[in-house]
């Protein structure tokens, strides 16, 4: 079983695909179950036969977990050492934009996380009355009541030249007032050259008005199923093909000017353009709300850390796409261990306090 599951989870759990595939991968599932069914019907009478399919198959799967490895290792190579000549602040400050009357969870979500992934600090810009709430949950997070005053740019432009990376969305709304402000502080970080996750409402926002962020190269969107149809229709003006859905990432990422896409899913496909990344390490079933907040606030400090290693560390990998199936991983891994402690009745929260020992199995050495 054990085997089974590695092979399978290999077969679409790290694949670098170029443009033009080097191989059949995502058809690595299909073809394990055709050797199995080969294998006990003619063992006997094909052995010649299946024995040059098993070949094959495990050629395949070894590649498909040396690819996967590699990304294990790329994302460890990023992952700052901890010394003690570091002061606070340098493993990360993020700022998070989000958090309206009715969602005070989501902008917490993503801020805890960020620092439970690692970030030093975590500002938190939200509407005046999420304020006291978010605050009320943690006294880890920096809350600004900030995003629907008249100044909210001023504001938040006051603490962009010491944050390493935004994530805006989480917990947003859809309030006009707020969505202009928001629009204001995405032309302040891109002029700042800020690496920026945008992820829930800020795709709203996005989708109204693609040229916000159109050829931005440190921007990634974290778009769920419903957030990339609407993506696709406000920049392609088609229906999307539901059926290609890696081609759909790859060109959704090409329409907005080859910024990175990371559409989450059964499986997470992560594209910039010009190379699609396939996440698909094991979560499990549960699906409660939030998760998407944890991996947007996750990738806001992995996606600083990447930048900051450069590309020698990932190797000429985009250190932006490295950060998506960093956090990706991280995400499915913290759902995964949950799942096995609390089953059905696992919760975002619980999620959370997987994030150390998460992070640690995938990423420490
Ligand atoms: N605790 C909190 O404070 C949290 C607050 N949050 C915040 O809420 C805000 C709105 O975000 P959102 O994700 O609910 O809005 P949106 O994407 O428009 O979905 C609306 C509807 O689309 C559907 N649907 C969704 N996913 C789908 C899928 N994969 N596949 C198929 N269908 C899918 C589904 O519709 P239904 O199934 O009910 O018909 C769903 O109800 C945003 O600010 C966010 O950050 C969350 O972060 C959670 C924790
Ligand atoms: N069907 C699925 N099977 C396994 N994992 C999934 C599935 N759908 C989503 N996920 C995982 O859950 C995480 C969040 O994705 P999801 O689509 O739930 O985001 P979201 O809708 O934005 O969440 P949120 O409730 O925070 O807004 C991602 O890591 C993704 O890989
Ligand atoms: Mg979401």
């Amino acid at each position: 079983m054990g085997v089974r599951c590695v092979a399978i989870r290999a077969c679409g759990g790290g694949k670098i695909d170029p443009g033009v595939p080097r191989m059949a991968v995502h058809a690595c599932g299909a073809a394990a179950a055709v050797v199995a069914l080969l294998s006990a019907a003619i063992a006997l009478q094909w052995s010649p036969l299946h024995a040059v399919l098993q070949r094959a198959l495990s050629l395949h799967t070894a590649h498909a977990t040396k690819d996967m490895e590699n990304l294990f290792q790329l994302v460890r190579n990023i992952v700052p050492a901890l010394t003690s000549k570091k002061h606070k602040g340098q493993d990360g400050r993020i700022g998070i934009v989000g958090g309206c009357q009715e969602y005070t969870g989501a902008p917490y979500f993503a801020g805890i996380s960020a620092l439970k992934v690692g970030a030093d600090l975590t500002h938190v810009f939200c509407a005046r009355e999420a304020a006291p709430v978010i605050k009320s949950y943690s006294p880890e997070l920096i809350v600004h009541p900030v995003l629907d005053s008249s100044n909210a740019v001023e504001e938040v432009e006051k603490w962009l030249p010491r944050l390493h990376a935004l994530v805006v969305g989480p917990g947003l709304g859809r309030d006009e007032l707020l969505l202009n402000n928001v629009r204001g502080i995405l032309e302040s970080t891109k002029a700042r050259d800020i690496p920026v996750v945008i992820d829930a409402d800020g795709l709203w926002l996005v989708a109204q008005q693609p040229a916000l962020i159109h050829s931005y190269h440190k921007a990634i969107l974290t778009p769920n199923h419903v957030e990339f149809s609407r993506l696709w229709e406000a920049v392609l003006s088609s229906p999307m093909d539901s059926k290609d859905l890696r081609g759909s990432t790859l060109k959704l990422s090409q329409a907005l000017g080859n910024i990175t896409v990371v559409q989450k899913g059964e499986q997470d496909l992560i594209s910039n353009g010009q190379q699609v990344l396939v996440c698909n390490q094991e979560g499990s079933s549960r699906r409660c709300g939030g998760q998407g907040d944890l991996l947007s606030g996750s990738l806001g400090v992995m996606v600083h850390w990447a930048l900051r290693a450069g590309p020698e560390k990932t190797n000429g990998s985009s250190p932006l796409l490295v950060a998506a199936w960093g956090a990706c991983t991280l995400t499915r891994e913290c759902n995964r261990q949950a799942f096995q402690k609390y089953g059905r009745s696992t919760t975002t929260t619980d999620m959370i306090t997987e994030v150390g020992t998460a992070f640690s199995r995938l990423f420490t050495t």
